[in-house]
């Protein structure tokens, strides 16, 4: 396979490359879930530029020290550098800092957890190190790692011995959605949202669908599929994690099924409310997870009131179709489930084209509407998809998402409906305004003349095409 193009990540170059021309010692971390794209994008902003790019390993540490050393050499051109018999890291590191003095090196250390996990006073030696002498150098320490409970806990966490020394730091997230057509050219707009439901927006995922090859037939052999990467993929990240991953499989299999109450989770899972609580909490952390309130709650009412969903689609589809065809996949009968699916699917891709509109950029590109907050809004068995407020103007959009193809009748029956709702959310003196968003809507045009706020799929290619203008 050829090499691939390299897709978005502008902010983070920015970032970058704002800190490389800062004039001063940089001390980076950097982090994100597996997958994400943290390597491609350290080593797309380093590639031009002096740098040593270190990959910590399973290995011991002095072997791992070893080959540190051997790159510094090599990037020093100094044999004898790599010869040198130093006690330990912060010996290696002082030796190096001396060498570059004040050079510009970009020096990139990834999956750092490894090395603290086989010889934790790698975090206090590198602490002397930049202290004593990297810190006045010209050196520009990258460390990087994709567990997000050691890097967040170890690495950026006060009692961490880093702990401020570090210049800068950025969790990297999943490339938007505006370019997930970059991974997938020749996908319809309706096939992108698909995909993003299946798999969000990681690099290494997107990167398994065939782009020739259909939606539907990718779903099927690229995660329905006994020994596809993405049937295995979920269970290994979790194992990889989690300390006892069968109980966070319990919690999130309840989430998948519909139960997304604190109670109605303890119910499911039979586990004890102190551990499930635990267990959601570092769901959360990790960003597979998300508890939502209604946008309006008060602090008060929002420790009662809070509705889990599992955020990181790749793991909500999973947990959804794969784990409870396990025994059908299993048996190669992939595409039968897919086929049975087809009605449930709908209904999943109404909760992730929800998700996707509320996304803040994504509402922001679509409505125009600036706002300060925005969210889901239920109360007593009513509901409103987004709210989205102006706290500071005192104005308030609310909007109702459907993957359907809705007709003109239908629309107005909703946004009728929508305003009777909005009432009920409390906000009387603001001004008001209501929108529709919809796979399709037919009449599009003759509802925006009336005033009407509608927006289809169709508006979506045109955020798509000019997502670069932004
Ligand atoms: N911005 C991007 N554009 C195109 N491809 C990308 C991009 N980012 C990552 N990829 C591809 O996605 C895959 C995963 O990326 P990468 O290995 O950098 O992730 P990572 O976060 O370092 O993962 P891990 O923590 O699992 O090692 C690679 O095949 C990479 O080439």
């Amino acid at each position: 396979m050829g090499r691939q193009k390299f897709v978005d990540r502008e902010r983070e170059l920015e970032f970058f490359e704002r800190a490389y021309s800062s004039g001063r010692a940089e001390f980076l971390v950097i982090y994100g879930r597996r997958r994400i794209g943290k390597t491609e994008l350290l080593l797309h902003f380093a590639r031009d530029k002096p740098h040593v790019y270190f990959l910590a390993t399973e290995k011991p540490y002095r072997e791992n020290l070893r080959e540190l050393q051997r790159l510094l050499a090599e990037f020093l051109g100094d044999e004898l550098f790599g010869k040198v018999a130093f006690d330990d890291v912060d010996e290696l590191f002082m030796a190096f800092a001396d060498r570059i003095g004040d050079e510009r090196v970009i020096l990139i250390i990834d999956e750092f957890p490894l090395l603290v996990e086989h010889y934790r006073p790698v975090l206090s030696l590198l602490q002397k190190a930049w202290d004593l002498k990297l810190s006045k150098t010209g050196v520009m320490l990258i460390l990087c790692g994709s567990s997000v409970s050691a890097m967040e806990g170890e690495v950026l966490a006060y009692k961490s011995p880093l702990y401020g020394r570090r210049t800068g730091q950025w969790r990297l997230t999943e490339i938007p959605f505006f370019y997930l057509g970059e991974f997938l050219p020749g996908y319809t707009v309706e096939d992108l949202v698909k995909t993003w439901g299946i798999v969000g927006g990681i690099p290494a995922y997107l990167l398994q669908f065939d782009p020739r090859k259909g939606f539907d037939e990718n779903v099927v052999e690229k995660v329905l599929s006994k020994g596809a990467f993405l049937y295995e993929e979920a269970e290994f990240l979790l194992r990889e994690e989690l300390r006892e991953p069968a109980n966070y499989f319990a919690i999130l299999q309840a989430i998948a099924s519909g139960r997304n109450r604190f109670g109605e989770i303890v119910n499911a899972t039979g586990l004890d409310k102190s551990l499930v609580s635990k267990y959601l909490a570092v769901l959360q952390r990790l960003g597979i997870v998300e508890r939502e309130v209604p946008v309006t709650a008060t602090l008060k009412a929002m420790s009662k009131r809070g509705l889990y969903s599992i955020k990181d689609n790749y793991f909500a589809f999973w947990f959804r179709y794969v784990l409870p065809n396990k025994s059908y996949l299993e048996a190669g009968l992939g595409e039968r489930v897919w086929k049975h699916s087809a009605e449930d699917f709908n209904a999943y891709m109404g909760s992730v084209f929800e998700r996707l509109v509320r996304t803040p950029e994504v509402f922001f590109r679509l409505t125009g509407f600036r706002f300060t907050k925005i969210g889901r809004w239920w109360r007593k068995g009513e509901e409103i998809d987004i709210v989205a407020l102006n706290e500071r103007e005192k104005t308030a959009l609310f909007v109702e998402v459907k993957w359907k193809e809705l007709r003109e009748r239908e629309v107005r029956g909703i946004l009728k409906d929508l305003e009777r709702k909005a009432k009920l959310v409390g906000l009387d003196e603001w001004e008001k305004s209501y929108g529709l968003v919809a796979k399709g809507i037919k009449g599009k045009e003759g509802l925006r003349e009336e005033g009407w706020l509608v927006w289809e799929l169709r508006d979506f290619e045109r955020l798509i095409s000019s997502k670069l203008q932004l």
